[in-house]
C-alpha cells in the first residue's frame, strides 16, 4: 500500500458475513497492519482460525480491542449497545469505533453513551450484502462499487472521518454522508420494507404449498426466485432491523399498503388504464436506474439505450 496502512491495528467484533468480507477486502489491498477478531461462540472462532480469517482470533473482547486504532462493530443491530458497553474500558485513546449496522438512529442511541470522550465514534453502513451469513460467507469484492454511508455525529472529528472514508474507499466502496434520520427513512424504502415484502410473499407461498404441491419449488426460477433469495436472509439480523427501525418501516409499509389496495381495486374493477399507467411509471424508474449506471449487474444493462 503506497503511503502505509490506513490503520495499524483493526479489531473486528462479530465474525460474520460483513466482517469476513471486510477482512478479505482489507487483505486484498494491504489496507491495514494487523487485524484481530472476536466472535461470541467457540464454533465461530474455530472456523475463523481454520480459514485464516483475521491475523489473530481472540477469545475475549478485551484482547481483541486492546491497542486497536479502528474497532468495527459487525454484530446484529440489537447487540451493538451491549457490545459497546463491554469494550468501552479497553478502548485506546484516539481510536475510532465504527459499526456496519443496517439501522443508524437506534445504534447511535445505544452505542454513543458508552464511548469515552477520548475515542471517536463514527457510525457507518455498507450498502452491500447477500442472503448468506457467518464467517465463511464473506468475499473480498463484496464492497466493490457499492455505497458505504457514513453518519457522522455532531462534532465528529474531521480527520477521523476522513481516515474512515479512505478506509472504505480502500475496501472498494463509494462513500456518502447522511444524517441518521434520513438514513433510516431511505433504508426503510430501499431495503427494509422490500425485505418484509419478500418474507411475506414466500410465507404466503408456503401457506399455499398444499394447493401448489411442489410447484413453488419447481417453477421458482423466475421473479419469485429473487423473493426466495431475499427471504433466506438471516432471521436474527432482520428481526433486529424491524425492531429498531420501527417508525420509518411502519411509515413506508403504510404507504405500500395504500398503493396495494389501489391496485387491488383496479384489478377488481377491471381498470386496465390504472394498472397500465402504474406499471409504465415503475418501468421508467427501473430504466432510470440502469441509465444512470447504478445497476451495472443488471442483465439488461446497456440494452435499454439501444432499444430506444
Ligand atoms: N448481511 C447483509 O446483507 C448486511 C449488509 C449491510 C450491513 N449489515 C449489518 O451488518 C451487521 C452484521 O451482519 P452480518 O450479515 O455480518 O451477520 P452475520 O450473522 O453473518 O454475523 C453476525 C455475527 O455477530 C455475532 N453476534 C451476534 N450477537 C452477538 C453478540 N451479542 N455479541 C457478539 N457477537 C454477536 C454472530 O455470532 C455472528 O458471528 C448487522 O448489524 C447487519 O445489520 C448486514
Ligand atoms: O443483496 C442482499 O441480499 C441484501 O439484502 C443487501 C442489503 C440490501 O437490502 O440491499 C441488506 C441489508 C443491508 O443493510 C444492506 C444491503
Amino acid at each position: 500500500m503506497i503511503g502505509g496502512p490506513i490503520y495499524d491495528r483493526v479489531a473486528l467484533i462479530g465474525l460474520g458475513h460483513i466482517a469476513s468480507s471486510m477482512f478479505w477486502a482489507m487483505k486484498r489491498r494491504g489496507l491495514v497492519g494487523h487485524v484481530s477478531g472476536y466472535a461470541r461462540s467457540d464454533e465461530t472462532r474455530e472456523t475463523a482460525r481454520r480459514i485464516g480469517l483475521c491475523d489473530t482470533v481472540c477469545d475475549s473482547l478485551e484482547d481483541a480491542v486492546t491497542g486497536a486504532d479502528l474497532i468495527v462493530l459487525a454484530v446484529p443491530v440489537g447487540a451493538m449497545g451491549p457490545v459497546a458497553e463491554a469494550i468501552a474500558p479497553y478502548l485506546k485513546s484516539g481510536a475510532t469505533v465504527t459499526d456496519v449496522g443496517s439501522v443508524k438512529k437506534d445504534v447511535i442511541a445505544k452505542v454513543a453513551p458508552h464511548i469515552p470522550d477520548n475515542v471517536h465514534f463514527i457510525p457507518g453502513h455498507p450498502m452491500a450484502g447477500t442472503e448468506h451469513s457467518g464467517p465463511e460467507s464473506g468475499f473480498a469484492t463484496l464492497f466493490d462499487n457499492r455505497w458505504c454511508l457514513l453518519v457522522p455525529l455532531e462534532g465528529s472529528d474531521p480527520e477521523a472521518l476522513e481516515q474512515l472514508r479512505r478506509f472504505w474507499e480502500g475496501l472498494g466502496a463509494h462513500v456518502d454522508e447522511m444524517d441518521a434520520d434520513h438514513h433510516d427513512l431511505v433504508l426503510a424504502v430501499v431495503s427494509h420494507t422490500p425485505h418484509l415484502i419478500a418474507y411475506t410473499m414466500v410465507g404466503v407461498a408456503d401457506d399455499l404449498r398444499r394447493v401448489t404441491e411442489n410447484e413453488v419449488i419447481k417453477y421458482s426460477a423466475t421473479g419469485f426466485r429473487d423473493f426466495t433469495r431475499i427471504a433466506a436472509s438471516d432471521p436474527t439480523m432482520w428481526r433486529d432491523v424491524f425492531l429498531t427501525n420501527k417508525e420509518a418501516t411502519l411509515e413506508i409499509l403504510g404507504r405500500f399498503t395504500e398503493e396495494l389496495f389501489a391496485l387491488q381495486r383496479a384489478i377488481r374493477k377491471g381498470d386496465g388504464a390504472h394498472l397500465h399507467d402504474y406499471f409504465t411509471r415503475t418501468r421508467a424508474i427501473r430504466r432510470g436506474i440502469i441509465e444512470a449506471g447504478q445497476d451495472t449487474e443488471a442483465p439488461d444493462f446497456g440494452r435499454v439505450k439501444v432499444e430506444r
